[in-house]
């Protein structure tokens, strides 16, 4: 199903600075609908990394050719890393089997299992169907099955999008800290400021279609905190920034 032939995988040690993913030149078509023009960066271990473009610009494709589920693309992705976590747009869970069940098909062991259902607050939740949780509890289930295999890498497809904005910083804030524990590297593809900001260490302001990268911005040093007003300032500089360049 992956482009496994494009993607080169190496393993390596947990070197300071290691680039574990170096996306070079990436251009892809549907057709005659140019939706990426060229676009290239790296992405070392532990650090984490928004895409931020609007609506339709091609993010949902960029994001699954880096996890190669789309193979019919110019460039190349390199990555070194084996395990990767990717939560989708919408959850997609199994309807039927139980939160633990959905659980089951990604990993056995149920010890592991209640440790990152209690890390995400659904322990409560472990035998309900997901028709009988809220959009964000289902979300979470989502990330739990995402982050339970231990991802050295997580994407993530703008999963907060159906969310109302305390649900969204909730879930934000268990992703933060279960990043401060595991130590994975991320990529987040979002249109919303705030999200990135929250996430990331660096944001990659994207064009619209064809998508290209018009700028990269150091966003390391920001509070991550809604209530901080460095972190307003450093949102309201974002706006400005695509404000008259995304067509909205
Ligand atoms: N399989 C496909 N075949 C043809 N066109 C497609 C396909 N997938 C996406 N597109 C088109 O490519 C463009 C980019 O879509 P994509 O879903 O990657 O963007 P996006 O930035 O993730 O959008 P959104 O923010 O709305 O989720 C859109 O115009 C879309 O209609």
């Amino acid at each position: 199903m992956g482009n496994f032939e494009k993607i080169n995988r190496k393993t390596s040690g947990n070197i300071l600075n290691e680039v574990i993913l170096n996306v070079k030149s990436i251009s892809k078509s549907y057709g005659k609908l140019k939706v990426i023009e060229d676009i290239s960066f790296d992405l070392s271990r532990g650090e984490s990394i928004a895409l931020l473009g609007p609506s339709g610009c091609g993010k949902t494709t960029l994001i699954r050719i880096i996890a190669g589920l789309i193979d019919d693309y110019e460039g190349t992705i390199e990555c070194r890393v084996q395990k990767i976590g990717y939560v989708f747009q919408e959850p997609r869970l199994i309807p039927w089997r139980t939160v633990i069940d959905n659980l089951k098909f990604v990993e056995e062991n149920e010890e592991r299992i209640f440790k990152t259902l209690e890390a995400l607050k659904l322990h409560d939740f472990a035998n309900f169907e997901p028709s009988k949780l809220s959009g964000g509890m289902r979300q979470r289930v989502n990330l739990a099955r995402a982050l339970i295999v231990e991802p050295e890498l997580l994407l993530l497809d703008e999963p907060f999008a159906s969310l109302d904005v305390h649900l969204k910083v909730s879930i934000i804030s268990d992703i933060i800290e279960r990043r401060k524990d595991m130590n994975f590297s991320m990529i987040v593809v979002t249109h919303d400021v705030r999200e990135a900001l929250l996430l990331s260490d660096k944001i990659y302001i994207l064009s619209d279609k064809p998508s290209s990268i018009i700028e990269e911005i150091d966003v390391s040093s920001v509070p991550k905190d809604i209530s901080n007003p460095e972190f307003h300032k450093a949102e309201s500089q974002i706006l400005s920034k695509i404000l008259g360049r995304w067509r909205g």
